[in-house]
């Protein structure tokens, strides 16, 4: 089974938070002295589907590794649901899918045990399951379309199947804010089109849903809002106003191709619009008429 199958939609918890991030004047600065990210500033609401988009190095992961308390901010600060990452982190508000290179897949351990590694936060330190702990592993892996596999060592399966295990995790652990690292890399158009279903499910749910990626042709797809970043934050918003091609070539400069098609290489008349074309070889992100930034779906 490919599709991911329906999940109920999880009702708040009483006395939840709605699910919030706010970045303000963050800055990081790894041990060796390099700063990855300056000053930067955003703030998102519940309900979102949000891209983070930028080139490589552009300090992606260096925010969520700052919104997940792995890198302490040297200034600025990030708060989830109005709390400081710590308190977040043990009220396990934030759900976190790495990207796959960050994962040590020979460490042998079984898929069921990967899911309910999402459950850890909810039992005490002798880490025994509860009933509760047992129907969220269930749930999360049929949702996925994963259970016909649970019994097998993560590291035998395939790109696309790994990814599907760690969501699985993050909905096990049932997080109201989810971070998916690269989710698209490495799987294929069906998976990330079920991976993408499940998504605004989770948004529908009321959930705050933050995605790198620089798979450009998805975003204007599946994301209400974008936080273009290049080692600070370029530009951030709704998709509509702020994917435009300006920003992405401020926020890609060189590294992006980008084709114009106009006149009689378009049009058999004298319409005057033009269709451009952005890439950087994955999903090509297609504008017509850029003077209006108005985007034609592209089928890939
Ligand atoms: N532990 C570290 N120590 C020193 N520098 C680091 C460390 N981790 C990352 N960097 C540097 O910080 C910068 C930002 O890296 P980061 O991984 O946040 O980028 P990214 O936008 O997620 O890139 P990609 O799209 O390639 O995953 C890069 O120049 C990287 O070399």
């Amino acid at each position: 089974m490919i599709g991911f199958g329906p999940g109920p939609a999880e009702a708040r918890r009483a006395g939840d938070p709605a699910p919030g991030i706010l970045v303000r004047h963050l800055t990081v600065t790894y041990p060796n002295g390099y700063r990855a990210v300056r000053d930067a500033s955003f703030a998102l609401g519940p309900g979102t589907i949000c891209a983070l988009v930028g080139v490589n190095g552009s300090g992606k992961s260096t925010i969520f590794k700052a919104i997940m308390g792995f890198v302490r901010p040297s200034a600025g600060s990030v708060e989830l649901c109005g709390m400081p990452v710590a308190r977040a982190l043990k009220r396990n508000i934030v759900a976190y899918v790495p990207q796959s290179e960050d994962i040590d897949w020979n460490f042998p351990v079984l898929v069921e045990t990967v899911v309910m590694m999402g459950r850890y936060g909810h039992m005490n330190f002798l880490r025994i399951p509860s009933q509760a702990d047992r129907r969220a592993v269930d749930e999360a892996l049929e949702r996925v379309g994963m259970t016909a596999y649970r019994d097998r060592q993560i590291g035998e399966l395939s790109g696309g199947q790994k990814k599907r295990v760690f969501l699985a995790r993050a909905l096990a652990q049932g997080g109201r804010i989810v971070l998916l690292d690269e989710p698209f890399t490495g799987v294929d158009v069906k998976t990330e089109t079920a991976i993408i279903d499940l998504l605004r499910e989770l948004r529908d749910a009321g959930q705050l849903v933050l995605v790198s990626t620089h798979d450009l042709g998805s975003v204007p797809q599946f994301c209400d809002q974008v936080v273009l970043v290049n080692r600070t934050v370029l530009a951030a918003g709704p998709t509509a106003q702020t994917f435009t091609q300006r920003n992405l070539e401020l926020a890609f400069g060189g590294v992006l191709r980008n084709f114009q098609l106009g006149g009689a290489d378009l049009h058999s008349d004298d319409d005057q619009r033009r269709l451009t074309v952005i890439t950087d070889d994955e999903q090509p992100l297609v504008f017509y008429d850029a003077r209006h930034n108005q985007r034609q779906d592209q089928e890939s």
